[in-house]
């Protein structure tokens, strides 16, 4: 266990941040500057060349990698010790993406996982194909997903993000929030014979999770499911199998994870059946693919290239040292809609920690608030903050290289996002001073006073430390590349900060106070 501040590589960043650095504007203009800061893997390419990296801070970032012991860490997590201190279990979402041969973890649990992953590919497959039917005899045509947080967020963006891909025979359905209106909104237009719910959550204990589904039962039965034949339209997927018996769920439709598997990490697992019905079994096992390549990158490639620790290396930059409390993601792919709340649930649930692996207070600031959405609406939103505002922070702007929507002028349109993705970074990047504006104000036409007074109101400060993450296309294989990027960002940084990324005692106090007070009668 090493205290960040007690690394040499922590003092040598701290002395590096007092001194006068080059604004990115000079940075920039280093010849090969962008060749040196770009690598590429799984179909993803990131381009750090706009973080503000000296070739002594880059340095010192992977020495701070090296001693903060962050390899021997990735290590332990792949071989499956009990790396959640707190909660004494292993953490190997990883497995869950193992491929066909075991891995470090051991065959015991990679025979499980094929186990589990096969039931649930068969039976996505049999939704699909109609032979998976309700009581009546009748296929399915709706499929709901109950479940919030980590039960919820990952299949719900995967869906969102593959929607080229969604079947026409089955449409999928996510409902978290406990208002009815949630739950209403979809099953309004619904036919209770043809519709099939899924619960999931992994303690089968969560009260939102459970009103929701005690209300789908019973609006099962309002429409004509005889009592007897409910858990014909009810799918159970947990890690705590015995609860969701306990209510009435059939063995034989309930899918199995395990407590090694955190919420926020699951969406690998049976957790992604909804997905799997929604895009097919065999994109839902390229998704697998696509996060196991980025394992692969993770585990193998030096830190100097090593995308996941990279982009936590600068992050470490831009959150302790640059002082940026914040880290804006922007998305450029309208499929990635729900990118962001997914990453603020992995990020913040993750790295939103004061206290060190040994339980003293962290003396160093942890998880950044993690915000944002799409780029392009964002543009006309709150870019104003971050162009001219008083908060510095980084931005990861993500992009798609190519475009397959099968629309005339798809092709134009695409050209449109990605030109305004590179127009948006570079113009963070540089700014623009206020003798340029003057100027520009001048050759556009204004007279000298005029220039004068606007002048300061036109300029940009820039130096704005930005990523952009380019994925090659938007296909199961890449998104699973970026999710597992971004599970192992939250990794190596939990590694430099000391923290247990894997535990979520922050959550625990509001959920038994709720219980105290359903208890108390509200
Ligand atoms: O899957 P469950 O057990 O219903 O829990 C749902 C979510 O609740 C949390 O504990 C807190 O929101 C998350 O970590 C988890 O993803």
């Amino acid at each position: 266990m090493s205290l960040p501040t007690a690394l040499p590589a922590w003092h040598s960043l701290d002395r590096l941040a007092t001194q006068a650095q080059p604004h990115l504007r000079e940075l920039l203009a280093e010849p090969g500057r962008a060749e040196r800061l770009t690598w590429s893997t799984a179909g993803l390419t990131l381009d750090a060349s706009r973080q503000r990296l000296t070739p002594a801070i880059e340095q010192a970032l992977l020495e701070l990698a090296a001693q903060s012991g962050l390899a021997d860490r990735r290590e332990a997590m792949f071989r499956g010790d009990a790396i959640n201190t707190t909660e004494d279990r292993p953490v190997l979402h990883v497995a869950l993406r193992g491929g066909e041969s075991g891995g470090p973890w051991g065959n015991q649990i990679h025979a499980q996982v094929q186990r589990e992953l096969d039931r649930v590919c068969r039976f996505a497959e049999e939704v699909r194909a109609g032979t998976a039917r309700g009581h009546a005899n009748d296929a399915f045509t709706d499929v709901v997903n109950i479940g919030i947080g980590g039960s919820d967020l990952g299949p719900r963006m995967a869906a969102d993000a593959l929607a080229h891909l969604a079947s026409d025979a089955v449409r999928v359905h996510y409902v978290s929030n406990p208002d009815a209106w949630a739950l209403w909104s979809v099953l309004r237009g619904l036919d209770a014979r043809r519709t099939l719910f899924i619960v999931s959550s992994k303690t089968f204990t969560t009260q939102e999770t459970l009103t929701n589904a005690a209300s789908a039962r019973h609006w099962l039965a309002d429409n004509g499911v005889p009592a007897d034949a409910i858990a014909k339209h009810l799918v159970a997927i947990t890690a705590t199998p015995a609860k969701s018996a306990e209510l009435g769920y059939d063995p034989e439709r309930t899918f199995l994870f395990w407590d090694w598997v955190g919420g926020r990490y699951s969406l690998w697992s049976s957790l992604g059946l909804p997905l799997a019905i929604g895009i097919g079994a065999a994109a839902f096992r390229q998704l697998l693919a696509g996060g196991r390549a980025m394992d692969e990158h993770f585990q193998h490639a030096p830190l100097a290239e090593n995308l996941p620790v990279r982009l936590a290396l600068h992050g470490v930059w831009n959150r302790n040292f640059l002082r940026m409390p914040t880290q804006l993601i922007a998305s450029y792919a309208s499929r990635l809609v729900r990118f962001v709340p997914f990453v603020q649930q992995m990020d913040m649930e993750s790295n939103g920690k004061r206290m060190q692996l040994d339980g003293t207070e962290a003396a160093v600031d942890t998880g950044p608030i993690v915000w944002g959405g799409l780029g392009i609406d964002g543009q006309h939103a709150y870019f104003q903050l971050v162009h001219q505002g008083r908060h510095a922070l980084p931005v990861d702007f993500i992009g798609v290289q190519s475009e397959d929507t099968p629309l005339p002028l798809a092709g134009a349109h695409h050209a449109v996002v990605n030109l305004n993705l590179r127009a948006q970074a570079q113009a963070m990047a540089l700014g623009r001073t206020l003798q340029e504006t003057e100027a520009q104000l001048l050759q556009d036409g204004a007279d000298a006073e005029t220039a004068h007074a606007l002048a300061p109101h036109r300029q940009f400060p820039g130096d704005i430390p930005s990523h952009i993450l380019w994925l090659d296309r938007l296909d199961p294989e890449r998104l699973g590349a970026l999710i597992a990027l971004y599970e192992h960002k939250v990794f190596c940084q939990a590694a430099i900060w000391n923290i247990n990324a894997f535990d979520q005692w922050g959550v625990e106090l509001g959920k038994t106070m709720a219980k105290a007070l359903e208890r108390a009668g509200g």
